[in-house]
């Protein structure tokens, strides 16, 4: 669906189950045009992401939607990934064993798409990154005027003030890769993060999932097929009948920013020690007597609130209509 004044956005994701959600939700709305998705490690290895983004648009009937493929290794070129398989299933989308897709990824790398479509309409790009932020750090360094070119940045990722979901310091997708994590911060592009302290207060529970299954929509039976796995995740790490919205919740944010409230500071991500991973904002209340590794970084804006009624009502509708 793509309206008049739509927006156009790269997904760079790890497919993964609230990243199809995020996918078919964004597929389904107006606002927005999807030019391209791109792939990461993460919820499961890139070669996966990669086929499973194939595989997602086949089953949305958007063949016509290129997928770059993104880099295997972390910005410090690490290959000993954290992949977070036992949330999503071995296959990333529920252990149901889906047929190889048809389609192929094209020539150009995701670092190298991201670089191309950001010169080719400066301003006009929204990123949507839903997983570790590799590909997007690789953009910032292939290209010093990516920054500039690309409209805004909108990223999942974070725990602003909360405890994370990989270790109490840490959010999986900053814990991937948080030296890309730290470059992507402070690019000095338009970018807005929202971290688990917003996704996790918009839950899908079961009996939104039964209304979703009794509905006609194509991709909302779909994605109650492949929900199963991330449910028993839910209930084992959280004990809740229900799952988090990460990525859907997110998507909305690129197109709907009104149903959030943000505040503005600067980022820096921790490299180091027991809180590798951990976000932390500096709230411009006070000046500092001595130069910090905040100082004279541009700032971001960072998700406070999020109407979670109201994203969750869209983002079934969105499903449901498909
Ligand atoms: O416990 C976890 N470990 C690793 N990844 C997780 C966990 N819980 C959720 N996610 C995944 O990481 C992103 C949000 O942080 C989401 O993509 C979510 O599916």
């Amino acid at each position: 669906m793509v309206g008049e004044q739509s927006k156009k956005i790269i997904i760079d994701t790890d497919p993964g189950i609230d990243d199809a959600m995020a996918i078919f939700v964004a597929l389904n709305s107006p606002e927005v045009d999807v030019i391209g998705l791109t792939t990461i490690y993460g919820n499961v290895y890139t070669t996966l992401a990669t086929r499973n983004a194939l595989h997602l648009l086949e089953v949305a009937g958007r063949t016509d939607i290129p997928v770059a493929e993104g880099t295997h290794k972390t910005i410090m070129n690490g290959t000993k990934l954290r992949i977070a398989d036992f949330v999503h299933g071995k296959d990333g989308l529920g252990n149901q064993n889906f047929p190889p897709p048809k389609g192929k990824p094209i020539e150009k790398s995701a670092p190298e798409f991201l670089v191309e479509q950001a010169k080719l309409h400066p301003g006009e790009i929204t990123v949507v990154a839903l997983g570790p932020l590799t590909n997007i750090a690789l953009a910032i360094q292939l290209d010093p005027e990516f920054s500039k070119n690309v409209g805004q940045i909108v990223l999942l990722g974070g725990a602003f003030a909360v405890n994370g979901n990989v270790n109490p310091a840490s959010e999986a997708n900053i814990f991937g890769d948080p030296e890309a994590a730290d470059i992507v911060f402070t690019c000095g592009a338009d970018v807005i993060a929202v971290g688990i302290n917003v996704t996790h207060q918009v839950i899908l529970t079961a009996d939104d999932r039964d209304k979703l299954a009794a509905s006609n929509g194509k991709l909302a039976q779909y994605l109650c097929k492949i929900l199963g796995v991330y449910y028993s995740y839910h209930l084992d790490a959280y004990e809740i009948e229900g799952v988090y919205l990460h990525d859907p919740t997110t998507i909305l944010a690129a197109f709907l920013p009104s149903l959030f409230t943000y505040t503005e500071g600067v980022v820096r991500v921790q490299t180091n020690g027991i809180t590798r991973g951990l976000t932390l904002l500096y709230n411009n209340r006070k000046r500092f007597e001595e130069v910090t590794e905040w100082t004279d970084k541009p700032s971001v804006k960072v998700a406070v609130t999020v109407d979670a009624p109201a994203v969750l009502k869209l983002i079934m509708d969105r499903l449901m209509e498909s």
